[in-house]
């Protein structure tokens, strides 16, 4: 039988609940094999100049992934040279895994709704089949989409920002409970967000 693969592509600083509660959620709704998280090398559409080094939130994800044996993390974008786009992402996952495989690209809410600005958006949706999750504060809807070529699920609301993680470090609040344990762990030894 084909492989299903989920792939979650986020910048992940930090990774927290709300991304692992959406790629668990779908997983389950779909019968993935795997979740592979792809955390970006050079998110292009970011408005904070300063993102964390690729090599601090590929640790971070890597440690919030660990103990589930269905979710793993892809190097992809972090070592690819460049801007991270989505379409490079998906050519290259769909090469290490086959033509056989299916993919399945999950993006939040607010990620959809900027879907058609991604560099060649048209290509997209011939490399996977992409399904949106709900997200507090954003509409979940597929109106500015062709058809069929997205899924809307909702998981369970985690009112949860890498935005919100960052400005609580920095003001010296506590970011336990938002993101894993081993993550806070981190954040502290490296420094992170002060
Ligand atoms: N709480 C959440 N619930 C559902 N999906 C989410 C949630 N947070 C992030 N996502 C989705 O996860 C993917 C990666 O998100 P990203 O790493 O940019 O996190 P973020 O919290 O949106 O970060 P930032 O606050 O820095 O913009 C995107 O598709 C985003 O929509
Ligand atoms: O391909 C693009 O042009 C593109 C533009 C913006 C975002 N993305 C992807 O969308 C995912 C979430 O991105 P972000 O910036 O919200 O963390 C991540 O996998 C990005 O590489 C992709």
């Amino acid at each position: 039988m084909a492989q299903r693969i989920g792939v979650m592509g986020g910048t992940f600083d930090p990774i927290h609940h709300g991304h692992l509660v959406a790629a668990s959620e779908v997983a389950d709704r779909y019968a993935l094999d795997e979740v592979v998280f792809v955390p970006t090398g050079k998110p292009w559409q970011k408005s904070e100049s300063a993102v964390t080094p690729a090599e601090d939130r590929y640790l971070m994800t890597v440690i919030a992934t660990a103990s589930n044996p269905r979710f793993t993390v892809s190097r992809v974008d972090v070592d690819r040279d460049g801007p991270t786009y989505t379409v490079d992402t998906l050519r290259e996952l769909r090469d290490q895994y086959g033509d056989k495989t299916e993919l399945f690209f999950i993006t939040g809410a607010d990620a959809l709704s900027k879907i058609l600005s991604w560099k060649d958006a048209d290509q997209l949706f011939e490399l996977a089949h992409f399904i949106g999750v709900t997200r507090p504060g954003f509409a979940l809807t597929d109106a500015h989409l062709p058809a069929d070529v997205v899924s809307l699920v909702q998981v369970p609301a985690m009112a949860i920002s890498s935005t919100d993680c960052r400005r609580r470090v920095a003001a010296g609040q506590p970011v336990w409970y938002l993101v894993p344990d081993g993550v806070v762990q981190y954040i502290t030894k490296r420094h992170l967000y002060r």
